[in-house]
């Protein structure tokens, strides 16, 4: 596959395959290209050449998306529940069906958000934030979860939260997990898989194959 901006290549024949239930991070240096690969597996930006396949036999893929951390504003209006439940609220109905509000129940229950459920999001924690986000992505039953640098300015506990999370949601349901990150340690604690990016290789494996010195400095 191969992706590019206009006539700027970014990525270039790689061929990569995520095996289902798998837990996978990718990794690699500022610039090589994350970012770009997660756009076009979320279906932003369309391969130059090659393609992306989804090929799940059971039942058709759905992908929910946890973004890199962003700070809220601390005047944000709506509560934990209120965002989480953001993406099922289509046109003029003000009000959610009891199917969906047990899904954001069950969302915000995995998520251990029941406690503060009406707290305004701006009022909360960098964590329970980044938590949020996790029960919004959680919302549509996905079974394939994209994480994209969703740890990085988490101090240490609240990465160890999240990822334990994420892990424990992966175990009980069908669920494949990519985790973007530059965070070493936490990758071979949670992932099973591997694939660095470098500009213009790909190298991918069982994480117990992965080398610190493959990786990187920056990583460690
Ligand atoms: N919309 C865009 N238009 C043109 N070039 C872009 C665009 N977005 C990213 N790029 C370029 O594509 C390359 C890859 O960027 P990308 O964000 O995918 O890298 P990354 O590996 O995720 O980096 P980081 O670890 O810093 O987040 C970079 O050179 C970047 O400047």
């Amino acid at each position: 596959m191969k992706l590019a901006y206009g006539d700027k290549p970014v990525i270039q024949d790689l061929n990569f395959s995520l095996a289902q239930g798998s837990f996978t991070v990718i990794l690699g240096e500022n610039g090589v290209g994350k970012t770009t690969l997660v756009r076009a597996l979320l279906g932003q930006l369309r391969p130059q050449a090659g393609s992306i396949e989804f090929l799940n036999d059971q039942e058709p893929v759905k992908l929910g998306y946890v973004p890199q951390f962003r700070n809220v504003d601390e005047e944000y209006p709506l509560s934990i529940r209120e965002f989480v439940a953001l993406n099922l609220y289509h046109g003029w109905t003000p009000w959610l069906k009891k199917e969906e509000q047990k899904r954001v129940d069950w969302a915000i229950e995995q998520t251990n958000l029941e406690k503060i459920a009406t707290r305004q999001l701006g009022q909360a924690s960098g964590g329970e934030k980044q938590r949020a986000y996790l029960a919004q992505a959680l919302i549509e039953h996905p079974n394939l979860l994209i994480l994209d640098e969703s740890t990085a300015s988490l101090d240490v506990s609240m990465k160890y939260e999240l990822l334990e999370l994420v892990a424990r949601l992966q175990k009980q349901q069908p669920l494949s997990v990519l985790f973007v990150t530059h965070d070493l340690p936490l990758a071979k604690q949670f992932a099973d898989h591997f694939l660095l990016m470098e500009h213009n290789k790909y190298v991918t494996g069982p994480i117990d194959e992965l080398a610190v010195q493959d990786v990187g400095a920056e990583h460690v």
